[in-house]
């Protein structure tokens, strides 16, 4: 007999079609205020979950008496409570690798059109308000040669070092919970600890998961470490900054810019005060967002779900191997 899935996130049809050949599928396009009594109701027989973009504690949980195994469309794993997986025994999955690139890309473009201004002076052009060649006002930033400080030394971090290290002749300072002696056999990266890293980097990029110790990670006071010149940059989660500090050292010009593709709240609200600053650059999280990888992370947690709810372990991406 077939087991039950809900399918909480619109897929392409033929992945859809695969589940389908496995599974009995409850499908929601997106899980909102008008179908959420549907969703716990399908919740009560599931055998296995599978989606993106949605926090998943245990008190939702709760109503999956049934579940097994969980597989999401995303690396980070930080809206699921993984200490209640664990105790219920729920596998869980994820789509680690075949997004590193493209979100390195992400990042790195982020850096650029933060450090060059790059949506400031575009808004000059389509407000028709470049009459004349542009004044020092308006300079950026090099990004080249400046030393570039990552913070988490993961897949994507060692992404982002090859693209600053090869292609931007920058050198690269990490933290990491250890050292990792291939970006420094690689890309001469300097292992240090977060102090010297905001105190020493032009570039800080945070690629760190979020974690109950990375959260606030970069508090006030971490932000005053950095340089006035400095630009920090988050492609990873916005609950890692104290945004409100953020803000501030945006407002009073204690470092130049920030580009930021993930948030506190998402979606950013229409008030946030980063709206306001011309020195924050903001992109509604875009990492992985491309075709051909949005279409590579469908497949592997599609993979994902039918290996977890079909096969005996070994199983790929699978985030809590400890549940048998
Ligand atoms: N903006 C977007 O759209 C995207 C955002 N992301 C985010 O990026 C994150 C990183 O992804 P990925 O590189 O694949 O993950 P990895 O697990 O490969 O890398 C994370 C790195 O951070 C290190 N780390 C964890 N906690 C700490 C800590 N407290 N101090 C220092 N280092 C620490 C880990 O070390 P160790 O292995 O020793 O724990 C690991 O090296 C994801 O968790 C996700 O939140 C990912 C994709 C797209
Ligand atoms: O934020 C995206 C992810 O895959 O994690």
């Amino acid at each position: 007999m077939k087991k039950n899935i809900v399918l909480y996130k619109k897929i392409p049809q033929e992945q859809q079609h695969r589940l389908a050949q496995h599974f009995n599928v409850t499908a929601f396009d997106e899980v909102n205020e008008e179908n959420y009594a549907e969703f716990i109701e399908a919740l009560k027989t599931a055998n296995g979950l599978i989606g993106s973009s949605l926090e998943l504690p245990e008190k939702i949980l709760k109503n999956a008496p049934h579940l097994e195994a969980i597989s999401t469309i995303s690396v980070g794993y930080d809206n699921f409570d993984l200490a209640y997986l664990n105790q219920q025994g729920i596998r869980l999955m994820n789509t680690p690798n075949v997004l590193t690139d493209t979100t390195a890309d992400m990042l790195f473009m982020l850096v650029l059109m933060t450090a060059r201004r790059a949506v400031e002076l575009s808004s000059l052009v389509q407000d028709g308000k470049w009459k004349n060649s542009i004044g020092s006002e308006y300079y950026g930033t090099d990004v080249h040669h400046k030393t570039i400080g990552i913070l988490g030394m993961g897949r994507i971090g060692q992404a982002l070092a090859k693209r600053a290290f090869c292609g931007f002749d920058m050198p690269v300072l990490y933290m990491s919970n250890r050292p990792n002696k291939f970006v420094e056999q690689h890309y001469q990266a300097k292992h240090c600890s977060l102090d010297e890293l905001l105190q020493l980097a032009d570039i800080i990029c945070i690629t760190l998961p979020l974690t109950e110790k990375t959260e606030k990670l970069i508090s006030r006071e971490k932000l005053a470490l950095m340089k006035k010149t400095a630009i920090l940059v988050n492609g990873a989660r916005g609950k890692i900054i104290d945004e409100a500090a953020l803000i501030e050292a945006l407002q009073n010009n204690q470092i130049k810019a920030a580009g930021l593709d993930v948030f506190e709240q998402e979606p950013l609200a229409t008030t946030s005060p980063l709206l306001q600053l011309p020195n924050a650059v903001l992109l509604p999280h875009i990492g992985s967002a491309t075709t051909e990888t949005r279409l590579k992370m469908v497949e592997c947690a599609v993979d994902n779900l039918i290996a977890a709810l079909e096969s005996e372990p070994p199983i790929s991406n699978w985030v809590n191997p400890n549940v048998k």
